[in-house]
């Protein structure tokens, strides 16, 4: 007898975007500059000499694309705020007309019954701010609380589900550890000070909501378990290590109000001691997590490796996405259990999950058959399931993404949407995995 996937009541089924990934216009109305902005015009940076001038159009489309969402059936849509919209220079003086977007872009979700999360930093941080030093300046949080401040005073009621941070793992390691995303530093010694603030920042913004705001603030992590190559004691280390690294350096602070005690074997004389009061502000309590899962990592010791000691190990017997990514779905019950056993299983949304593949420039006669992305999904779903089978409070569920957008520094060349966009026309044509979705959200899991 095979096992019904039906999920819970009240289990909520959405898609995800990023705004420097989709929006374009990004100096429209009095927009600031972004990091992204800057990073994205710098030579050199981006494959293809891409960037986000026009990206999906979806500051111009976003009625088209809503529609869009209600033609799937979607229930809830996670989409990013950019603070530089907001606030051109970071902070101080308010753009109205950002703020009157955003209110746009919620209040036509709300006619069409999808309900808006909205995470406040996905990324891309004011350029104005980074002249002043951006995560490096302990100032940053307060910057952080006070965006924060303004986005819950004109939208929390409407928006009911708020995360502060995307990934604060990608923008360090990214952003200030391997130089690869904005805003390109590759120094050991900042890095720590980096996650330090970004914490300290989730913390203020956390503050500001228990003042006035009255529905539920959370943080997005990206996870990615990390399986021994071997049983040697050295690999098992280089596994506990990238383990405490990606998946812990975050959410063990959040949780527990100290960092793992691997960080400091990771970073020797760069990992500073921070003081309680900082451990304490990050620390305070918090009604979610999203989770961002795409892949697992079998990993080994390498002593070549800076400053993990930790390399992946390949499987050749899975497929791989676009990305070089292992289809591995196991390793997203393997995560929603892990974070169930390990911080008391705390309410978790699938903030992320999604792939990959090739996908043409065009849609042909209106269709794109994406079969490998329709068994990405199912095999996912399912493992979503089984989680929840395990005991794992899990919310719901966000395809990443909606719409095919910019993947950073990879530029248009990686597709990751549901529906595909012609770049060039900017057409939208749903893929057979966003019809396939649509039938999986439908029967609430019942056709997986
Ligand atoms: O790469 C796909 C998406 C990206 O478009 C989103 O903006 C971002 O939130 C996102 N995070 C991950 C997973 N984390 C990650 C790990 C290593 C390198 C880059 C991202 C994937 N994605």
């Amino acid at each position: 007898m095979s096992k019904s996937y039906v999920f819970p009541e009240g289990f909520v089924w959405g898609a995800a975007t990023a705004a420097y990934q989709i929006e374009g216009s990004p100096l429209a109305d009095g927009a600031g500059p972004s990091i992204w902005q800057r990073f994205a015009h710098t030579p050199g940076r981006m494959l293809n000499d891409d960037n986000g001038d026009i990206a999906c159009d979806h500051y111009n489309r976003f009625r088209d694309d809503i529609a869009i969402m209600k033609s799937l059936g979607l229930q809830s849509y996670r989409f990013s705020i950019s603070w530089s919209r907001v606030l051109p220079e970071g902070k101080g003086r308010v753009n109205q007309k950002g703020l009157d977007f955003y209110e746009r872009l919620v209040d036509t979700l709300l006619e069409n019954d999808i309900a808006p999360v909205a995470t406040l930093f996905h990324w891309d941080l004011p350029a104005a701010l980074d002249d002043r030093g951006g995560w490096l300046n302990p100032d940053v949080a307060d910057w952080f609380g006070e965006y924060s401040e303004v986005m819950f005073k004109r939208l929390d009621g409407r928006i009911k589900r708020w995360a502060t941070l995307n990934e604060p793992w990608v923008v360090t390691d990214g952003g200030y550890l391997h130089g690869a995303l904005a805003p390109g530093h590759r120094n050991r010694f900042e890095a720590p000070i980096a996650s330090h603030h970004l914490l300290r920042a989730h913390g203020k913004s956390v503050q500001a909501y228990r003042a006035i705001g009255q529905h539920d603030i959370g943080i997005v992590v990206n996870i990615e378990p990390k399986y021994a190559a071997s049983d040697s004691a050295e690999d098992q280390a280089a596994r506990d290590r990238a383990e405490a690294y990606m998946n812990r350096q975050y959410l063990d602070p959040v949780f527990f109000g100290k960092y793992p005690e691997q960080m400091r074997d990771i970073f020797g004389e760069a990992w500073p001691e921070w003081p309680q009061a900082d451990m304490d502000l990050i620390s305070q309590p918090i009604d979610f997590i999203g989770v961002n899962y795409y892949t697992r990592n079998v990993t080994r010791h390498d002593e070549s490796s800076w400053p993990l000691k930790a390399s992946p190990v390949r499987q050749p017997q899975h497929t791989y996405t676009e990305t070089g990514w292992e289809v591995y779905p196991q390793g997203l019950t393997d995560t929603l259990t892990w974070v169930k056993q390990r911080y008391g299983n705390p309410q978790v949304f699938i903030t992320e999950n999604g792939a990959a593949f090739f996908d043409p420039p065009k849609a042909e006669r209106g269709r794109v058959r994406d079969p490998l992305r329709v068994s990405y999904l199912r095999q996912h779903l399912r493992a979503v399931h089984d989680a929840i089978d395990a005991g794992c409070n899990i919310g719901g569920y966000f395809v990443w993404s909606l719409l095919d957008n910019l993947e950073w520094s990879l530029g248009y060349s990686k597709r990751f949407g549901i529906v595909h966009v012609d770049y060039q026309t900017q057409t939208r044509t749903p893929k057979d995995s966003a019809r396939y979705y649509a039938g999986i959200v439908a029967s609430h899991g019942a056709r997986l």
